[in-house]
């Protein structure tokens, strides 16, 4: 494991008091859960998708880094409550607000409480590609087969 200094700015005073700031819940952790900061319960209809705030900013500086914010499992999969965009991905050199787009995929209303965690940030290491043009490839095995070419068993 390595870890990073990350700069944060906490954009609404209930972070660090009534709603706690991000933490790894185990050592094993990867993920950092975000909290809705919200003024109120939000209701979730069955289809909606709302954008919510995390009362946090990073900036990741390094281009060689990014974070990625992927859904909580027991959200998504007892309540459907999964992420509008499906991955959050956060460019090292976005400094606005962590938002969530939180959809409600399910099939019942799910109600948002403030402070609740609901999705979970994920630092991860970056590589940028060069272009290098060419007119063809080495052959390979695989070739340019794909969806489903290698079979199901
Ligand atoms: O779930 C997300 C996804 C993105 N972002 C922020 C950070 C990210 O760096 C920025 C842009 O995201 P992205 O590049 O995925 O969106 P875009 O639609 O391509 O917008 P842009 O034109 O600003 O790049 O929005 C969030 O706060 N939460
Ligand atoms: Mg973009």
């Amino acid at each position: 494991m390595t870890r990073q200094t990350l700069q944060v700015r906490v954009l609404d005073p209930r972070i660090g008091d009534s709603i706690p700031f991000p933490e790894y819940a185990t050592e094993g952790s990867a993920g950092l859960d975000l909290r809705a900061c919200l003024d109120q319960p939000l209701t979730l209809e069955p289809g909606q998708t709302e954008l919510l705030k995390t009362g946090l900013s990073i900036h990741i500086a390094d281009p060689g880094l990014a974070a990625m914010i992927l859904p909580r499992s027991g959200l998504g999969h007892k309540h459907g409550i999964v992420l509008g965009n499906l991955v959050g991905l956060i460019d090292s050199d976005y400094q606005g607000e962590l938002m969530v787009s939180c959809w409600n995929r399910g099939q019942t209303t799910f109600t948002v409480d403030v402070g609740e965690r609901i999705a979970q940030l994920v630092l991860v290491p970056v590589v940028q590609a060069d272009f290098e043009v060419v007119e063809s490839f080495e052959a390979s095995d695989r070739g340019a087969g794909g969806f489903g070419s290698t079979g199901t068993r």
